[in-house]
């Protein structure tokens, strides 16, 4: 086999539980995160707080089940082998549909957005002036370089990012943590006063616990040894809802929730929520801790979401791990997204949107619905996740509530902060 590029996650037999832990937390930690703040405007901290734990253990759960369910399959399988074998060909559609689209989008969205961020940092740091098309194709080889290097090259480059948004999160978290205030974070308002507004949060604070679709990467990155599996998921799950409760703290207990609402009212994106901050605050230093942090969270999402594509994409095709397969792998993952951000260079905000319709199909509803058909035919019985099927139909009904959350806000019938 000429795997001189990708067996490097067959180079060392056994790969730490930190490293898939990073791949976990970094693709998790992304765009969703940077608008929790946002989309919990109207329910404020409290609720925010529950929900997020809700989404937390069902995330987790189903990324358990999925990885039960890959457990019966050969290393590598993604959802297409699994849907296909456990649902059939309207499985394999939801599958292709989902997981395919969103991972599309995301990506596309990521090589957009990071590229007028790289094409800017490139001009202030070396003085340098690069259009964002040809940032976003800088972006898009350097990380897509990365990707096809393999999991293990994933996973250090994800060591090294989540390390560098840790330190620089701390910092800024911590410098902000003086200025948290109580009663900015428990305001006035009572609980009952803000509960209509959950709803309309709820498929964002759910899909910010998004990362399923590398789960087959990770299950393959452990060559099927699900201990480990198990515990760099969990690890991963846990760094993740650990920064954003740090984050919601800090945001939410510095910026008073009337001051939201301008917020919102200038288009939620993350600038204008960074601006909130700086006002509340006074400080330029912590701006730039922020964004900084904000650039990383960005970047290691889109590793994780590209590999995810990548092994789903070659299992699509049926395409193995010879340097001729990667080649055409890399070239189907990385080529649409790519061609799209030099086309398209602003488009992050309405990509992201679509994205995180769809995406609750894949993170939610697919792995509980492909392992309960297999504990159905009785496999899946060495390896089987806790809390027998009551837990299952627990997560799937909660997938079931995130995706009528979501059709429900897209026709505005959900209450809305201001
Ligand atoms: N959780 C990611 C989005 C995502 C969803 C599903 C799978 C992979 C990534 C974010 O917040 O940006």
């Amino acid at each position: 086999m000429s795997e001189a590029v990708l067996a490097t996650s067959a180079k060392t037999k056994s790969p730490s539980i930190v490293g898939g832990a990073t791949i976990i937390a970094g693709t998790a930690i992304g765009a969703g995160m940077l608008s929790l703040p946002v989309m919990s405007a109207g329910m404020w901290f409290g609720w925010s707080m529950i929900i997020l734990a809700i989404c937390c253990f069902c995330a987790y759960s189903s990324a358990m089940y999925l990885a039960e369910a890959n457990m019966n399959y050969h290393a590598g399988a993604s959802y297409a082998t699994m849907t296909k074998d456990t649902l059939g060909k309207p499985g394999m559609f939801a599958s292709l549909g989902s997981v395919g689209f969103v991972s599309y989008i995301l990506c596309y969205a990521y090589i957009s957005g990071g590229s007028s961020v790289l094409a800017s940092s490139i001009a202030s740091g070396f003085g340098l002036e690069m259009a964002n098309w040809q940032a976003g194709l800088l972006f898009g080889i350097v990380l897509g370089g990365i990707v096809l290097l393999g999991s293990r090259a994933v996973d250090r480059v994800s060591t090294i990012m989540i390390g560098a948004m840790i330190i620089s999160f701390l910092l800024s978290t911590g410098m902000l943590s003086a200025e948290v205030s109580s009663t900015t974070l428990f305001p006035e308002v009572g609980m009952a006063d803000t509960m209509p507004f959950i709803w309309l949060g709820i498929p964002v604070l759910a899909i910010s616990f998004g990362y399923h679709s590398t789960v087959p990467s990770v299950v393959k990155h452990y060559q099927k040894d699900f201990g480990k599996v198990r515990n760099a998921v969990l690890l991963g799950t846990i760094l993740a809802m650990s920064i954003y409760t740090l984050w919601q703290l800090t945001i939410l207990g510095t910026v008073e929730r009337s001051d939201f609402a301008q917020v919102v009212k200038d288009g939620g994106n993350v600038s204008a929520m960074i601006a909130a901050v700086g006002e509340a605050v006074d400080g330029q230093f912590i701006d730039t801790l922020l964004s900084f942090f904000a650039k990383f969270a960005l970047a290691s999402s889109f590793l994780g979401v590209a590999l995810g594509l990548l092994d789903f994409m070659k299992d699509q095709l049926g395409l193995g791990d010879s340097a001729r397969d990667t080649v055409i792998g890399g070239a189907v993952t990385f080529l649409p997204p790519m061609v799209l951000g030099v086309v398209f260079p602003n488009g992050f905000i309405t990509a992201i949107g679509y994205a995180s319709l769809l995406a609750s199909i894949f993170v939610f509803i697919l792995p509980c619905a492909i392992a309960l058909v297999l504990r159905r035919r009785g496999k899946s019985t060495e390896h089987r996740v806790a809390g027998g099927n009551g837990r299952l139909y627990m997560v799937l009904v909660f997938g079931v509530l995130v995706m009528l959350c979501e059709t429900l806000a897209l026709l505005g019938m959900l209450p809305t902060y201001p």
